[in-house]
């Protein structure tokens, strides 16, 4: 019979007595992989025998292990009582809650205490309290590699597995033992040559081969997957993005995730009583709370153009802004506080810029929303632009990145007049779902930076993009911790750098 190398080491290697895969790869030399696989082939020629065991055993959890030293909940207090014994009020000042709430009841049921009414108040008596079946079986279980027999716990295995402080592990195992048909063939002897397996340059240029034997490969076995590390599906799709505007003269911007309401709320023109200003909408910062320094001359001129517009020809929101709420710190619930932050200091046109980057939002999670997704910010500097502007630069935009149909509709945004929301088409659902919103920023949010001439400017949502480009129908698919391992592995690459 024709066997391979690997087929007959672990043949040599294998007797009557069942012997496991893991040990046989010890005493090989061979990779556990390898000694299935040739394990599996013998049994396909009879020569050897394959079966799976599941081994099952117990271990302490963290918590078993803790009471495996300390004591059980019911057996540190009970030996705390004092003999003409504690009212529960004591008992529940002197040991910490989580200890009396689990206590109480094992106290009962293994009668270790009398419980007995006195004035108002239950006194706990401690009554005689050997060593308990469940007390045995965790000092058992805390020896490692206990494998004793545990017949007779039946009872205190299935309290301590409900009480969470044991548990249930398994183990496949592959044991190999050699039939008849086998042990004849090793009887008549098995010559072991060595096989080239990788046939290498320098045995073709040195003629290492000549004279020698070759293994064999079946293509068509199956084989384990190999998965290497890899970009996240989103960050793959965030690097074509970004090469797309940068394709079409776009420049980065950067900014922090954490940022004063100044520069989120205060620059855009959102009044401080606007509901998006509150917790039901934004995160706050507990520590630290407040940015310690925002610009002099811009906090003048936005707390003049909110009470009354100052020159802008705007009437202003009528109210005395607050300095302290600006400069509270906030996860910023867009990308437009970076955009504030570059306006002040690119302020001449032309200018084209970009950012993709986190934004938070407190809203309720579903199907298109998280509590945080990756926004695609951009705007335009440059005289005389206006709404055609926007529009075609979503068109030119989305077709480069595949998405030719999209839809416009008017919005308002205290920043910005005219703004437009853009929505695209889902290719599953077929719903039109909106991927952002845009607008030429107002007078208003331009005039204290001084800047005189027209911006354009939007925020894209990259998570909806790519449920239109992909056919995505759930954000969490992609985004977070509930994105299923498989799928990240096994997703097409659809940009690489
Ligand atoms: N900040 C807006 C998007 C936007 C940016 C710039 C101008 C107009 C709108 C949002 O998060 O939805």
């Amino acid at each position: 019979m024709d066997l391979s190398y690997n087929e007959k080491i672990v043949l040599k290697a294998i007797g009557e007595k069942e012997i496991n895969a893991v040990e046989l790869a010890d005493m090989t030399g061979l990779k556990v992989e390898t000694v299935v696989h040739a394990a599996s082939i013998l049994a396909e020629k009879g020569l050897a025998d394959l079966k799976e065991e599941v081994k099952s055993w117990f271990e302490l959890t963290w918590e078993g292990k803790k009471y495996a030293v300390e004591g059980l909940p019911e057996r540190v207090i009970h030996d705390k009582l004092p003999a003409e014994g504690m009212s529960l009020n004591d008992v529940k000042k002197e040991f910490p809650p989580q200890l009396v709430n689990i206590a109480i009841g094992w106290l009962r049921q293994k009668s270790w205490a009398k419980f007995e009414k006195k004035d108002g108040d239950t006194i706990l008596i401690p009554l005689d309290a050997p060593q308990s079946k469940d007390e045995k079986l965790l000092e058992c279980l805390s020896h490692e590699k206990f494998d004793g027999d545990l017949s007779e716990y039946k009872k205190e295995l299935k309290d301590l597995l409900k009480r969470n402080l044991i548990e249930e592990k398994e183990k496949k195992e592959r044991i190999i033992v050699i039939t008849s048909e086998g042990l004849k063939l090793k009887e008549a002897g098995i010559e072991i040559t060595e096989e080239i397996g990788q046939l290498t340059p320098e045995m073709i240029m040195t003629g290492a081969y000549a004279g020698k034997s070759f293994r064999k490969f079946d293509v068509d076995k199956p084989v384990q997957m190999e998965y290497g590390g890899r970009k996240h599906i989103l960050r793959m799709g965030m690097d074509k993005v970004k090469r797309t505007l940068i394709e079409m003269g776009f420049k980065e911007m950067e900014g922090p995730m954490v940022d004063a309401e100044f520069y989120v709320n205060d620059l855009l023109f959102m009044p401080q009583d606007h509901p998006a200003r509150t917790h039901w909408d934004q995160f706050n910062l507990k520590f630290p709370q407040y940015i310690n320094y925002l610009p002099e001359d811009l906090i003048k001129k936005v707390a003049q153009i909110h009470l009354d517009g100052g020159d802008t020809g705007s009437l202003g929101w009528n109210y005395q802004w607050d300095e302290m709420i600006a400069k509270k710190l906030v996860l910023r619930g867009h990308t437009t506080s970076v955009t504030a932050r570059y306006l002040a200091k690119y302020k001449t046109p032309p200018q084209k810029f970009f950012s993709v980057e986190k934004v938070f939002r407190n809203d309720t999670i579903d199907a298109t929303h998280l509590l945080e997704f990756f926004q695609i910010e951009g705007w335009i500097m440059d005289h005389n632009l206006n709404i055609k502007e926007l529009m075609g630069t979503f068109k030119e935009f989305y077709a480069r990145m595949g998405i030719t149909v999209l839809k416009f509709k008017p919005t308002y945004n205290p920043y910005t007049e005219p703004s437009l929301e853009i929505y695209g088409r889902h290719p599953r659902t077929n719903r039109w779902i909106e991927v952002g919103n845009s607008g030429m920023f107002r007078e208003e949010m331009l005039a204290p930076y001084g800047i005189d001439c027209d911006v354009v400017a939007w925020g894209l949502a990259l998570e909806r993009l790519m449920m239109i480009l992909y056919g995505y129908e759930d954000i969490r698919d992609l985004h977070g911790p509930l994105c299923d391992i498989n799928f990240l592995r096994s997703v097409p690459v659809i940009w690489r750098q």
